[in-house]
């Protein structure tokens, strides 16, 4: 088994770095478009420069490297700015997902695409697998195409993974998250506004990792939702980092989603339910809890 995988300095990326570089009878090839910001960690890791929006580069790599599974986390993650650069949202997510699934047919390698909640709008939550998608974001757009672009890729074995909030320590620089943004706000005693009318199932990035790594092991076919098991709002979320690191509570102040203008709309209501990938994969999130104190014990 050699797996490939792309944004491998994110968030996602680095914790599928920590999880598989140890995997006995595993050949792992990590790809990311900068420079290997793993390095130190890892000094043996295999790493090679791939900018998945780079067509010939993704054909080159993927030849040369002969994977028989790619996970595929590189994305523009960052909504507001996939709502103001709506052309790089699409390249980055869109047009370089399909082609990387067309790669991957070719050669016969099985695809894991990693996708999101904010493909919904909202309305309900949380979501099985089967919740009919109505984005209300470029971004979310973006990611609902990728998924479709993916599906409708002829000869090709896939897996979606949809994932919700993900959160944990990130090494090297990059976006920062939900409870690293509320820990290190509050720790710098300063008052942060908190929704508490958006309803999510925050993960954990090495439960994520983990999800994809038995979707690979699998070889799954189809959607699966790859998150946590508990259904919280931001404000929630907040309350139980600041207990959990024993920080200043009256530092949160409790908003709504109107408080805010961003530039993109955030679906009110989602988070996803995992029945089936618990049923068919074995995948076992940790709790909300349990996931602060790994973020704590790094
Ligand atoms: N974070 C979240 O809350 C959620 C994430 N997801 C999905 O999960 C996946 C991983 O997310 P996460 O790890 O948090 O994201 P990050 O933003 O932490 O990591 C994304 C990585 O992709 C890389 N990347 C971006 N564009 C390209 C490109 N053209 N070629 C190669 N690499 C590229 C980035 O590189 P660089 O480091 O150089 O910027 C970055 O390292 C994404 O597909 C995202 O849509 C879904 C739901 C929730
Ligand atoms: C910055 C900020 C966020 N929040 C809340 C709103 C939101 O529910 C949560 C995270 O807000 P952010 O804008 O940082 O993150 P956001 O862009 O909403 O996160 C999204 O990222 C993409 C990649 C996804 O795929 C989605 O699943 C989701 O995780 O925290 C506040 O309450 N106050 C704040 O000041």
């Amino acid at each position: 088994m050699k797996i490939l995988l792309t944004g491998a300095n994110g968030l996602l990326g680095q914790k599928l770095v920590a999880l598989l570089h140890a995997q006995p009878c595993l050949a792992l090839v990590a790809t990311g478009r900068g420079p290997n910001r793993l390095a130190e960690w890892y000094p043996n890791l295999c790493f090679v420069v791939l900018d998945v929006t780079d067509a010939g580069q993704v054909q080159r790599v993927l030849a040369q490297e002969q994977p028989t599974h790619v996970i595929h986390t590189a994305a523009m993650t960052n909504v507001d700015e996939c709502e103001l650069n709506q052309a790089a949202c699409w390249q980055q997510n869109v047009v370089a997902t399909a082609h990387l699934a067309a790669v991957c047919a070719a050669q016969g390698v099985h695809l894991t695409h990693l996708s999101t909640d904010f493909i919904f709008d909202g309305s309900v939550g949380p979501l099985a697998e089967d919740a009919v998608p109505a984005p209300i974001s470029h971004y979310g757009a973006s990611k609902l195409a990728a998924e479709n672009a993916v599906q409708g890729t002829v000869g090709l074995r896939w897996a979606i993974a949809r994932t919700v909030l993900v959160y944990g320590v990130l090494r090297g620089g990059g976006r920062t998250n939900i409870v690293l943004w509320v820990r290190d706000s509050l720790r710098a005693g300063k008052a942060i506004k908190v929704v508490d009318d958006q309803w999510r199932t925050p993960t954990l990035a090495e439960d994520l990792a983990q999800g994809c790594w038995l979707l690979a092991q699998h070889s799954g076919v189809g959607i699966y939702n790859i998150c946590g098991d508990e259904m919280l709002t931001p404000y929630a979320m907040a309350l139980r980092v600041a207990n959990y690191f024993a920080l200043d509570k009256s530092l949160i102040e409790r908003v709504d989603a109107s408080t805010f203008s961003q530039p993109a709309r955030r679906p009110a209501r989602t988070g996803l339910l995992i029945g089936k990938a618990q049923r068919e994969l074995g995948y076992r999130p940790r709790t909300f809890e349990e996931g602060i104190a790994l973020v704590a014990a790094q």
